[in-house]
């Protein structure tokens, strides 16, 4: 039997970024050809980055991606790669401008599509046939279906192609290619983080491994791109299933495999309509035999992979967008300190700037806990007493109660925006997913910043990931980095006397829930309440929650981590009378 050297690039493309995306593709080639890799794939998009969403319509866009990825391939080829099979995403659209611009069309031009390289050329396009058009996708708005199955003769292997939700749908594509019997299936993916997915995806590669009789090469991109994180954890598994080697998540990778496959039936020629062949690999020279690296241990702690993530999220997204730096207002509370433990974890400490800004109301701990914090985590720390800003304000508009109270926060945000203008730092917003479900936050005050690092976390596992945090910490024989003070104090927004979260709100345990039900599983009022809620508190949230749509309309982008985040995850009108 042939054995295929298979090379898995789990690659973090920038947006946009041609020139460093293929200085980084070149790199993964040169290794994986100098361990003697026959196939050497990267992810959905890889060239690119993604998702590019209405970039698909832009001829120009596309048109530079045509021309970069003939230029890899050439530059490839001058760099003594040409005889190593390049399999890479890219957005196929026309090869010359139209004559229109058709950008202004309402059809889409382009495909979601995977290019062969070998030889300085472009061999072959597949492209995707399986658009995804929920939760956070909107492929059908940008591409075109595809409609041909490829085969790659490669290695004297058949390797059949699928891009990403290819494999999520049962039916003739599915079909068509077990019809093949081709020795591998490779899909590239493009495939954001969600808890919990992972135990998702293997099971469903086991099932398509099983199907097509295939051994099956699951490949992920790596890294974050505005609200997604994309988790990499490319993995194969042989035709029964079984897991044969894994890559690390949350990093970049280049899995080497060496697998024995049934000989080619194509011999790379054409099976007929419907289907491409592409002639790829000269039969592969005599391999030393690799040593299949065991896969990855997975630590299969949930708390670790979303923390992981939302580290990965803010990194990108600083490095990514050029920031120096980060600043956010440290109250004491839960909220601020695991925010601010996540910015040191993703830029280090000299990188993270925190303010602390008390008024009037702010108690004594609100101070000291988050001077223990600075601290703990090596961060600058500066104070900004806000009682003289807000006073005159507050005299001149005659403002009483909660305009008085939401005073506070703005004056707050005015001086993080002020901070940042004058010195560069992104601000970080620390509203958590359950203040932004009921809007319990100041529109202009406390939700005002560029990022929000932790809107899709609940509160409750705020305060578990500050937990395992810690427990992390002490682990590795290291300091805690979030004051226990912090964890375990009752919340409080600090905006009048004594007040407590819980005066306005159910307990959080009660609260989240009773969201879940609500937001995730999309549970109506009476299925709610069926569960066992108090009714009149489901009907207090149910209506907090459609309210607030408008404040989420206009809030920071953040990681999403849970399979139904706010923003694109969850589209509700704001304006809407409620039957
Ligand atoms: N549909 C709609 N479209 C456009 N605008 C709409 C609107 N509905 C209300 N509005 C506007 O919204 C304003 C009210 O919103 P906003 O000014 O935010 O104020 P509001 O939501 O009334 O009050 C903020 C709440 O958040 C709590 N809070 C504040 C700060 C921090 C924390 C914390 O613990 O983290 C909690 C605070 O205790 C209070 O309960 C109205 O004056 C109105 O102008
Ligand atoms: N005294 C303060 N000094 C600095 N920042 C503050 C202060 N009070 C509030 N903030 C900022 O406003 C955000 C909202 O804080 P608030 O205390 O109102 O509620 P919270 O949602 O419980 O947050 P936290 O758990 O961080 O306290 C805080 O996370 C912090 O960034
Ligand atoms: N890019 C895609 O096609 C992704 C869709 C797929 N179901 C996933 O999230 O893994």
């Amino acid at each position: 039997m042939p054995i295929l050297r298979l090379a898995l690039a789990q690659t973090n493309p920038r947006l946009g970024d041609f020139s460093g995306n293929i200085s980084t593709i070149v790199g993964y080639v040169q290794r994986a050809a100098a361990k003697g890799a026959d196939l050497v794939a990267f992810g959905e998009m890889a060239l690119t980055g993604y998702p590019i969403e209405d970039l698909a319509t832009r001829p120009e866009f596309l048109h530079l991606a045509r021309t970069e990825l003939e230029g890899l391939a050439l530059r490839l080829l001058s760099a003594g790669l040409g005889s190593t099979t390049v399999v890479i995403g890219f957005p196929n659209g026309p090869i010359s401008l139209p004559a229109t611009n058709a950008a202004h069309s309402p059809t889409a031009i382009a495909h979601n599509a995977a290019a062969v390289i070998q030889d300085g050329r472009v061999l072959g396009i597949y492209n995707k046939h399986h658009l995804p058009n929920y939760s956070v996708f909107d492929e059908h708005r940008n591409f075109r279906p595809g409609d041909s199955v490829m085969i790659v003769h490669v290695a004297d292997c058949d390797v059949a192609i699928t891009i990403c939700e290819d494999i999520w749908r049962d039916g003739d594509l599915m079909t068509s290619i077990a019809d093949v019997h081709p020795g591998l299936l490779l899909v590239i993916n493009g495939s954001p983080f969600e808890r919990e997915k992972d135990e998702v995806r293997l099971p469903l590669v086991r099932r398509r491994a099983q199907q097509t009789g295939a051994h099956v090469a699951y490949l992920n991109l790596v890294g974050g791109q505005d609200d997604l994180v994309f988790d990499g954890d490319s993995f194969v598994v042989n035709a029964s299933g079984k897991l044969l080697a894994r890559s690390p998540q949350f990093v970049e990778d280049l899995l080497v495999v060496d697998l024995e496959l049934p000989a080619s039936r194509t011999n790379g020629a054409p099976i007929g309509a419907g289907f491409t062949v592409v002639q790829a690999g000269r039969p592969s020279p005599f391999h030393v035999a690799l040593r299949t690296p065991s896969p990855v241990e997975r630590n299969d702690d949930n708390r670790e992979q979303i923390w992981n993530a939302l580290v990965l999220g803010l990194r990108d997204y600083v490095e990514k967008n050029g920031f120096p730096s980060l600043i956010l207002g440290l109250s004491g509370g839960i909220d601020s300190a695991v925010c601010a433990a996540l910015a040191v974890d993703a830029v280090g400490a000299e990188r993270v700037f925190g303010v602390s800004m008390p008024s009037d109301y702010s108690s004594d701990h609100s101070r000291s806990d988050a001077e223990d914090l600075a601290e703990r985590l090596g961060i600058d720390l500066r104070s900004e007493v806000i009682s003289d800003l807000v006073a005159p304000i507050e005299a001149q508009l005659a403002l009483s109660e909660i305009a008085a109270e939401n005073l506070q926060a703005r004056i707050r945000g005015v001086i993080l925006m002020s901070l940042s203008n004058a010195e560069g730092h992104l601000v970080l917003t620390t509203g958590n997913k359950t203040e932004i479900a009921v809007g319990y936050s100041t529109i202009y005050g406390d939700s005002v910043g560029g990022f929000a690092p932790i809107r899709d976390v609940p509160k409750t596992l705020v305060w578990e990931l500050a937990r395992w945090r810690n427990e992390a910490a002490r682990r590795a024989n290291l300091r805690e980095p979030i004051p226990e003070a912090s964890i375990t104090k009752p919340p409080s927004a600090e905006l009048r006397p004594g007040q407590l979260d819980q005066d306005t709100l159910p307990e959080y345990d009660v609260l989240d829930a009773l969201l879940d039900a609500y937001i995730t599983k999309r549970m109506g009022r009476d299925e709610v309440v069926a569960l066992g809620f108090d009714a009149f508190t489901v009907d207090r949230v149910i209506a907090l929650v459609d309210r607030a749509e408008w404040k989420r309309r206009q809030g920071a982008i953040g990681p999403k981590i849970s399979e139904m985040a706010f923003g694109r995850d969850r589209r509700l009108p704001v304006t809407f009378v409620r039957s």
